[in-house]
């Protein structure tokens, strides 16, 4: 199909002797408004160049939503320059959505009330490609993919665009002299095809831990995840068994924050299509599989470095286990982490992890590689220097926010030097202050935090918690089995 800019002039209304005005004659939105660097032009022309080689027919321009959820077209070969050029238009709506897919702000009306123009009547959204995270698809035929940051049609970036989040916060890290590197432990469930009663049958029954036999049992799912997600340039170290049912993990080399966050969108989205095509289904919903299932984390590995690459939290002497750097850093993570639940454990059903002996915290706290603390602290070794493992997160959560989080808190344990207190050497009975129980405390705890809108901005802070809150008031008004068991017969 032509754009309106290609039709020949004379058909515009212009004289014949005028060559047709082409596309390329004007620059387009991404140019107009200088949304890529020199990097993002390189990675383009390289994107065509391997379009036009493996005959790619289709290119999936998506971008990574509150939930960390990918949305987007499915764009034509016919139709990628002008994608590249100009994006694509998506409902505004998309950005106001809770995981349910409801719309939870008034969008017919002249102010919705989010604090930001350009939602009113759902206008447009634009969607524009970042071609560095071009990859081919090896599980669907002929097909590419791109991750996308999102903009309002008169160019100003939507400021509920996660991944752009992330990208200040970096920056304003970058400002103070560090750089943020993460590495990922991501469990997740896979079930066979649902019984006839839709209830999802587990592959296995629960085993041991790292149990090299248990994992040789689902030898062909787990040679499908490995070729899959290295055919994706995903940096997979490892995939090991879970203690739980059907319960697996998989470890991503640690990289940069901002690569490292896109990893997550693409591995599990990968890991979801994947299972789907050889007949499971693979979910990293916290607890999947009611009260007796196990519960998968999200640990989140974390190190810095200064400009110049030299680790920042190491300590300088033995008997030390972090660098003041680092002990304030830890110290941010830790006073933050009541308000940081919402963005590293978002969902209700991820407050149903918290819980003593269980390898994920219940409470506040750090330890010397101690697996019940909500920071592990990994001292430095020949192998590597030192880094913190949070281990409060889910898997569900968004990546950028969940990250970004951790760049808010510690940057603001680095301002004011924040002191972490004495590691925990019983993670689970020490006196510390309780993790949130519910999204609903979580929320709370966001609402009495400041530091999270001085970051990012009263706008961004809102809106999330007014999408979480729209979720969690749904959940207490569902009535549960439980509810039923418990009083029915009695009263
Ligand atoms: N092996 C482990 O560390 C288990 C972790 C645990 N599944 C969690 O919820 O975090």
């Amino acid at each position: 199909m032509r754009s309106v800019d290609e039709r020949p002039v004379s058909e515009a209304g212009g004289g014949s002797a005028v060559r047709p005005m082409l596309a390329s004659d004007r620059a387009g939105f991404v140019a107009r408004h200088e949304l890529w660097g020199d990097t993002e032009h390189a990675a383009a022309a390289q994107l065509r160049r391997v379009v036009d080689e493996l005959g790619i027919e289709r290119v999936r321009v998506g971008f990574a939503d509150q939930h960390g959820v990918v949305h987007g077209k499915t764009v034509t070969r016919e139709a990628l320059p002008d994608a590249l050029r100009s994006g694509i238009t998506v409902p505004s709506s998309l950005l106001l959505k809770d995981t349910a897919g409801r719309t939870v702000a008034p969008v017919f009306t002249a102010d919705p009330g989010v604090g930001v123009a350009g939602f009113a009547g759902i206008g447009d959204a634009v969607l524009v490609p970042d071609p560095t995270t071009f990859r081919v698809l090896p599980w669907s035929r002929d097909t590419g993919w791109l991750l996308s940051d999102v903009y309002f049609p008169d160019g100003r970036p939507v400021p509920f665009c996660t991944r752009s989040v992330l990208r200040a916060e970096l920056g304003r890290l970058a400002d103070r002299g560090f750089e943020l590197t993460v590495g990922v432990e991501l469990e997740f469930h896979v079930f066979g095809a649902p019984g006839p009663d839709g209830v999802p049958v587990p592959l296995s029954a629960g085993g041991q831990l790292l149990h090299e036999e248990g994992l040789d049992r689902h030898d062909e799912l787990a040679r499908a995840l490995h070729r899959g997600l290295t055919d994706l340039d995903l940096p997979v170290r490892s995939l090991e068994l879970e203690f739980g049912p059907s319960q697996f993990e998989i470890t991503l080399a640690a990289r940069d924050a901002r690569r490292a966050a896109d990893d997550v969108v693409l591995a599990r989205a990968a890991i979801r299509q994947l299972c789907r095509r050889a007949g499971l289904q693979a979910t990293f919903m916290c607890r999947p599989a009611g009260s007796t299932s196990a519960s998968t984390g999200w640990h989140l590995h974390q190190s810095l470095s200064d400009g110049t690459g030299r680790p920042a939290l190491d300590p300088a002497g033995p008997h030390e286990i972090l660098s003041p750097t680092g002990r304030h850093w830890l110290g941010g993570l830790l006073a933050h982490a009541a308000a940081g639940a919402v963005f590293c454990t978002p969902t209700v059903n991820g407050y149903k992890r918290y819980l003593p002996q269980s390898l994920a915290p219940d409470r506040v706290g750090w330890g010397i590689d101690n697996r019940g603390a909500m920071i592990r602290v990994c001292p430095a070794r020949d192998s590597g220097g030192a880094r913190l493992e949070n281990r409060a997160g889910e898997p569900a959560a968004n990546p950028y926010l969940y990250i970004a989080a951790q760049v808010v808190a510690g940057r603001d344990g680095l301002a004011c030097a924040t002191d972490p207190g004495e590691p925990l050497d019983a993670p689970y009975t020490a006196p510390a202050p309780a993790l949130p129980r519910s999204l609903g405390e979580a929320l709370d705890a966001l609402g009495a935090d400041p530091v999270f809108e001085r970051a990012w901005g009263s706008e961004v802070v809102s809106w999330f918690s007014a999408i979480k809150r729209a979720e969690f008031d749904r959940y207490l008004a569902h009535v549960s089995d439980w509810e039923q068991h418990e009083y029915f017969g009695l009263f």
